[in-house]
């Protein structure tokens, strides 16, 4: 007998009309993950308990100064609480934004074969295109979603032959949707720049400004799940980006964590979802929030979402907290990485099963963290980690031969109590290596003798 092989259906979207009943394993998550996990139309209708604020913006750049202030005063107040908000009066037409949702829409509408002509090809690195969550180890758990993604600013670094061709106004509207949203970034950064005291150009400068800020659109198709209390549509995660604006099709989804508890988002008519990511949360110290958050699928209707995220340059950049941000009272709570770097670290952190031995020793929970390096890098200050602050040190390449690097980290004196120490960091066949680290001299210590 020749028995039957039968593909498994790469894409969400065929396995949700194939008419199973019951979800394939892969995307089944672990029990920790499900918790709150109830029917998110009965979710969304909950008014107990704290919710996602509204920022209305009609005042951001009003001429009349207490009424800006005010509208400045809620917006920071919502990113340094909640760091994810409803924008409300933002200035993009609702027309502008309908255009955006129909044309995405219909290109969801096509035959996923039709899609496929579009499809990414993530081994090969690229990224853009269409797309579902690969299966990248053992115990990896897969996403109940599809998606489309594609730079769409600075228009020097777009590829409008990838984007979608049906229909015929995609690109028009989107690309104009893309410029209102970057316009609006702008004012964003200003009030948030304010908000820490810092000259309103500075944050949008500090991410790559005009020239190397970028903006990628994701557009996340959910489709309706047979199983939605087992299954998650984005699995939590914070945005590494500096901002995200996300729209949605009214079908709720969108999960914060706030304060050890779920917050389902309401669906609020003509808004925009912002969030603040991860590079304006390491620029200001924590002062901004990148909340945790997550996509909840149901039975009942497809949802999709269209985010865009706008992130720093990947190697360009050092993120790190901004000096006026830090003061002996608020050591810095990031360790300087570039955009690259951050996201190579929470991908790293995350997949502990690829965990090789010696990447052990790069591991932020470690008492005292040893950051090797790449010689190469872009960076020439590097961290470790002492008592919860993350410490500035000097590294100087000593020797180096065909074989290895043996290089030298030593820690500048930061303040008074500081701690200086040095790290020999041995690279060996493109691998780092702490080989040693020697505390020898605990200033603190030192003086208050
Ligand atoms: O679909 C949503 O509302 C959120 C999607 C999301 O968090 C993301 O794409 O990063
Ligand atoms: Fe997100």
């Amino acid at each position: 007998m020749v028995s039957e092989v039968i593909p498994t259906p790469s894409r969400v979207e065929s396995l949700a009309k194939s008419g199973i009943l019951a979800i394939p394993k892969e995307y089944v998550r672990p029990q920790e993950e499900l918790n709150g996990i109830g029917n998110i139309f009965e979710e969304e209708k909950k008014d107990d308990g704290p919710q996602v604020p509204t920022i209305d913006l009609k005042e951001i750049v009003s001429e009349d100064e207490k009424i800006r202030e005010k509208c400045h005063q809620d917006l920071k107040k919502a990113a340094m609480e909640w760091g994810v908000m409803h924008l409300v009066n933002h200035g993009i037409s609702d027309e502008l934004i309908n255009r955006v949702k129909v044309a995405g829409g219909t290109f969801f509408d096509l035959p996923v074969e039709e899609k496929e002509k579009y499809a990414n090809d993530q081994p090969s690195g690229n990224v853009q295109g269409y797309g579902s969550k690969l299966a990248n180890s053992a115990c990896g758990q897969l996403e109940w979603e599809d998606y489309f993604f594609h730079c769409v600013l600075p228009e020097d670094k777009r590829d409008l032959a990838i984007w979608p061709k049906t229909p015929t106004d995609y690109i028009p509207a989107t690309s104009e949707y893309a410029k209102q949203i970057r316009n609006l970034a702008t004012k964003i950064f200003a009030v948030l720049s304010i908000g820490l005291g810092l000259e309103e150009g500075r944050l949008e400068k500090e991410v790559g400004g005009m020239e190397d800020l970028l903006l990628q659109m994701k557009i996340n198709y959910y489709p309706k799940c047979p199983q939605p209390e087992l299954a998650l549509g984005v699995e939590a995660h914070t945005d590494v980006s500096a901002l995200t604006f996300i729209l949605h099709n009214m079908v709720p989804g969108l999960q914060l964590f706030y304060e050890g508890k779920w917050v389902t988002a309401k669906c609020v008519p003509n808004s925009i979802i912002m969030h603040i990511g991860d590079t304006i949360e390491i620029l200001s110290n924590g002062k901004y929030k990148s909340i945790l958050h997550r996509g909840v699928v149901n039975k009942e209707k497809v949802r999709i979402s269209w985010a865009i995220f706008c992130e720093p340059p990947k190697e360009k950049i050092i993120l790190k907290p901004l000096p006026e941000t830090v003061t002996e009272a608020e050591p810095p709570r990031f360790p300087p990485r570039t955009f690259a770097q951050h996201m190579a670290h929470k991908l790293f952190k995350k997949d502990d099963h690829d965990t090789a031995a010696e990447h052990k020793a790069f591991k932020e929970d470690s008492a005292a963290e040893h950051k090797a390096f790449k010689e190469d890098s872009a960076a020439e200050q590097k961290v470790f980690k002492k008592d919860d602050q993350y410490v500035v040190a000097e590294h100087k390449v000593l020797k180096e031969d065909d074989q290895d690097i043996v290089s030298e980290h030593k820690v500048l004196k930061e303040d008074e109590q500081d701690v200086a120490a040095e790290l020999k960091v041995f690279k060996k066949d493109d691998q780092d290596v702490v080989a040693e680290h020697k505390v020898l001299k605990d200033v603190a210590a030192e003086e208050s003798k």
